[in-house]
C-alpha cells in the first residue's frame, strides 16, 4: 500500500552551538570592514521577542551598563505581548564573508568557516543543517560572539544593518550542554532565574507568574516539583532538561534566540511542541519573508541537480545523506548507485555558485574562490537551505 509522503511526520531540524560565553575576538580586519548595509536585502535575522542578557556580538561589542539593561527590560515588560505581525522591536542579523579559523598547532591556521554569507529577519526561525563537524556550532558561536579565544574571525556581522551593540538582554543562547543546578526543582530553577533576570520593576508575583507560564509553555507542568538531578541522583530526563534550559533562556523573551540542538533527547511530539512554541515566540514580533526563499526550494534545488528526494523519505534526511561523506568508505555504489558523495557535493556547489552568480538564490552571495569542499558543502547547505529551512514550513508539514 502506498501512502502520501505528506501524511508522514517530518523531522523538525534543530539549530546548534555549544561553547562557553567568552569575549569576542577583536579582529582589526573585521573592525576595518564595518560598513553599513543600506539595502533591506542585505540583512538577516533569527527569531525574536524581547530582552535580557549580554549579547557580545563580535563586532563592536562594548558591554552595556546595568541601567540601560534595566530600562530595556522595563520597556519590554510594558509591551510584553506584541500584536502578531509587528516587527517594531525585531532584530535583523546579517553576516557576510565570515571566516573562522583555528591554529593548527604549528604556525598555520585551519579554516573552519570560509566566506559564509547569510541573514535572518525578525519573526523568522531559521534552522542550520549540515553534517556533524561541518561547523554549525562554530557559525552560531560566531554570530553570537561566543567564539573561543583560540579562534580567529573576520567578516561582517551586522545588527539591523549596522555595526551595533545590542543592549543587555536582547539575545539569549541555549547551549548544547545543559548547565543546570541539579539540586533544584524545575520550579525553583526557573523562578530563581526569573528573579535574577527580570527587572526590579516587576513584582515578585509577576516574576513567579512568568516562570510558571514559561514552564507550562514548555510542557513541564507535571514536573514542576521534580528535582533536576544529575549523575548521582536521577531526576529529569535528558529531554526535560533541554526544556528547562530553554525555559530559562526565553523567560525574558529575547529578541534574538540562538538554540543549539533544542530538541535533542525529545520524542517527536515533544520536539514538535517545543519548536511550535519557539516559532510562536518568533511570530510575536512578526513574520517576514526570507530572501533565501522557502524551504520547499531546497527540494527543488536537490531534484534539479539530480538528487530528488525519494518518496517517503524525510527531505532533511535526504539532504544530509546526499552530502555527508564521513562514511563514504562504507558506500560502494555511491548515493544513487553511480555518483559518489564527493561528486554530489561538487555538483551542488557548482550549481549553487552558478545560480548565485545569476542572482537566483541570494544576492548576498559572493563568488567563492578557494573554499574547500567541506566548507563549500557547508555553505551550500547553510546558505540556501539552512537559512531557508524555516521551522514554520517544517511544522506545517507535521
Ligand atoms: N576552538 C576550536 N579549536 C579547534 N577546533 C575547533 C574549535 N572549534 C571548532 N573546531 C573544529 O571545527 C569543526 C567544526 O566544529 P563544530 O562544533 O562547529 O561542528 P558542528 O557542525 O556543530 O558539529 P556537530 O553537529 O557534530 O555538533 C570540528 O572539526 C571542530 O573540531
Amino acid at each position: 500500500m502506498e501512502s502520501s509522503p505528506a501524511s508522514f511526520p517530518r523531522w523538525v531540524p534543530s539549530p546548534s552551538p555549544s561553547r562557553s560565553l567568552l569575549s569576542p575576538v577583536q579582529d582589526p580586519k573585521v573592525e576595518a570592514r564595518s560598513d553599513h548595509y543600506d539595502s533591506a536585502e542585505d540583512v538577516i535575522s533569527l527569531s525574536s521577542s524581547s530582552m535580557e542578557r549580554v549579547f557580545p556580538f563580535s563586532i563592536g561589542f562594548k558591554g552595556t551598563s546595568a541601567s540601560v539593561v534595566e530600562k530595556s527590560l522595563e520597556a519590554e515588560s510594558a509591551t510584553d505581548v506584541e500584536p502578531a505581525g509587528s516587527r517594531r522591536n525585531g532584530i535583523s542579523l546579517t553576516w557576510e564573508d565570515l571566516w573562522v579559523g583555528v591554529g593548527d598547532g604549528k604556525s598555520g591556521q585551519r579554516m573552519i568557516l570560509q566566506e559564509l554569507t547569510g541573514f535572518a529577519q525578525p519573526g523568522e526561525v531559521l534552522a542550520i543543517m549540515g553534517p556533524s563537524g561541518c561547523g554549525k556550532s562554530t557559525l552560531l558561536d560566531a554570530l553570537a560572539g561566543r567564539l573561543s579565544s583560540s579562534t580567529q574571525q573576520r567578516g561582517k556581522i551586522l545588527i539591523n544593518g549596522r555595526k551595533e551593540t545590542l543592549a543587555f538582554g536582547t539575545s539569549a543562547y541555549v547551549t548544547q550542554d545543559d548547565t543546570l543546578m541539579t539540586t533544584l526543582t524545575v520550579r525553583e530553577a526557573v523562578y530563581y532565574s526569573a528573579q535574577l533576570q527580570l527587572p526590579n520593576s516587576m513584582s515578585k508575583a509577576a516574576k513567579k507568574e512568568r516562570a510558571e507560564t514559561t514552564i507550562r509553555e514548555m510542557g513541564l507542568q507535571d514536573s514542576m516539583d521534580t528535582k533536576i538531578g544529575g549523575w548521582s541522583r536521577k531526576g529529569l530526563s535528558g529531554g526535560q532538561k533541554r526544556r528547562v534550559s530553554i525555559c530559562i533562556e526565553i523567560l525574558t523573551r529575547p529578541k534574538l534566540l540562538f538554540l543549539d540542538e533544542p530538541t535533542s533527547g525529545l520524542d517527536s511530539a515533544a520536539s514538535y511542541h517545543v519548536m511550535n512554541r519557539i516559532v510562536k515566540l518568533a511570530h510575536r514580533d512578526g513574520r517576514t519573508n526570507s530572501l533565501f526563499g522557502p524551504a520547499s526550494n531546497a527540494e527543488q534545488f536537490f531534484a534539479s541537480n539530480g538528487f530528488p528526494c525519494p518518496t517517503l523519505r524525510n527531505p532533511s534526511d535526504h539532504y544530509l545523506r546526499t552530502i555527508n561523506k564521513d562514511f563514504d568508505v562504507d558506500i560502494e555504489q555511491g548515493i544513487d548507485g553511480k555518483t559518489s558523495t564527493e561528486e554530489a557535493i561538487n555538483i551542488l556547489i557548482r550549481s549553487y555558485t552558478w545560480s548565485s552568480r545569476e542572482g537566483k538564490p541570494s544576492q548576498l552571495h559572493r563568488s567563492m574562490p578557494g573554499f574547500d569542499k567541506e566548507i563549500g558543502l557547508f555553505f551550500m547547505i547553510l546558505a540556501p537551505l539552512l537559512a531557508q529551512y524555516r521551522l514554520e514550513d517544517q511544522c506545517s508539514c507535521l
